[in-house]
């Protein structure tokens, strides 16, 4: 069973110069398209469910699909991670249901879209590090708030993410507070804010560096080499997929994402773990609506869901080669169980190293 812990994970990542994708779930069929991506290029991978997955799939559910990929897939490590905590609440469940890395993210209070204070979360970023690191846990905290810099407006296109118009200081992390964060939180990873935001319409146009700023990136990496940097909505919304979904009916506006090109500049300055779950959903909606349009007659579910399975596959193991994420699975030798992670971090092995 090769459920490794999101610290082991992004370590293996950072001596080894790559980044790890993570990819949402929330149904059987994404999950089998994440394994056969990642056996099909040897790589490790990191699933992740949003509160929104646990309510639609159930935690019982989620559990018993993670323990399947995990053994019809037992030479490939596999971090199960919780995508967007609200809260320590929310963080603790998710640990009991098996998840071996929380999010907490407290750049947005309890309810999703007000934006917190420094004092709110730095207290429940640390109430959950000194939780879950006592069991083997891996965290990632957040400073900054995701959100658009041609708009300045916060992002709450999938529910979760701020209401309201938002300064240029709160949509850019600053990079002495995001060292002072580690610091006092001692989180395992830092997701950052520099310009993205979830969903399809990030940008209006082919994104420079004054509406996503990779050089918030490279200054923290500068302050910060040793933490993990967070990519979050990093998706590249492929003009192709865009093309598929509209000419089958769908009514996609123009749009521009994350190109793979910029993620890669970040992997090269400590962003480890990116954030991916528009592409999936393009890329499978894509072939839903290619095989009822071509096909109206059809109404078993197979014949829909497995192309749409493939669509996601061949976009997954994509990215894991962009991200030179392939070919690292059979390189890390031992996973670690989280017991044996919690005696590294009672040892003080695994404390941030900030200056
Ligand atoms: O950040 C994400 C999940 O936390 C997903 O981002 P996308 O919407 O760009 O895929
Ligand atoms: O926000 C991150 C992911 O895209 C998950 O979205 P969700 O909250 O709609 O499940
Ligand atoms: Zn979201
Ligand atoms: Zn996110």
């Amino acid at each position: 069973m090769a459920r490794i812990t999101l610290r082991q994970l992004l370590d293996h990542a950072a001596e080894n110069d790559y980044g790890v994708p993570a990819f949402n779930i929330n149904n059987m069929e994404q999950a089998l398209a994440i394994m056969e991506a990642a056996n099909t290029v040897d790589a490790p991978v990191i699933i992740q469910a949003s509160r929104g997955a646990r309510s639609y799939a159930n935690d019982i559910m989620l559990k018993h699909m993670m323990d399947a990929v995990t053994e019809i897939y037992p030479h490939i490590p596999v971090c199960v991670h919780l995508d967007h905590g609200n809260g320590p609440d929310t963080c603790m469940t998710a640990i009991q249901a098996g998840f071996t890395s929380v999010m907490m993210d407290g750049s947005l209070k309890a309810d999703g879209k007000s934006p917190a204070d420094w004092d709110y979360n730095v207290g429940v970023t640390k109430t959950v590090t000194s939780m879950a690191h006592l069991g083997g846990i891996s965290v990632e905290g957040e400073l900054g708030v995701l959100g658009s810099l041609e708009t300045g407006m916060g992002d709450k296109e999938d529910g979760h993410g701020a209401e309201g118009k938002l300064s240029h200081d709160q949509l850019l992390t600053n990079p002495d507070e995001a060292v002072k964060f580690v610091r006092e939180t001692q989180v395992d990873a830092l997701a950052i804010a520099m310009g993205t935001s979830h969903g399809a319409y990030k940008f209006t146009r082919k994104p420079d560096g004054d509406i996503l700023a990779m050089n918030v990136i490279e200054e923290i990496h500068r302050k910060l080499p040793n933490t993990h940097l967070v990519m979050h909505g990093s998706s590249s919304v492929p003009q192709d997929l865009q093309e598929i979904i509209n000419s089958y009916g769908g009514k996609m506006k123009p749009t521009w994402g994350v190109p793979v090109s910029e993620i890669q500049r970040g992997i090269k300055n400590g962003v480890r773990k990116i954030n991916i779950d528009t592409d999936n959903r393009m890329a499978m909606t894509g072939q839903i609506r290619k095989v009822l349009s071509e096909h109206p007659e059809e109404f078993d579910p197979r014949k829909y869901l497995k192309p749409a399975m493939e669509a996601m596959a061949k976009l997954c193991k994509q990215r894991l080669q962009e991200f030179n994420t392939a070919g690292q699975a059979s390189k890390i030798k031992r996973v670690l169980t989280t017991a044996e992670m919690a005696k590294r971090y009672a040892k003080g092995e695994l404390a941030p190293k900030v200056a």
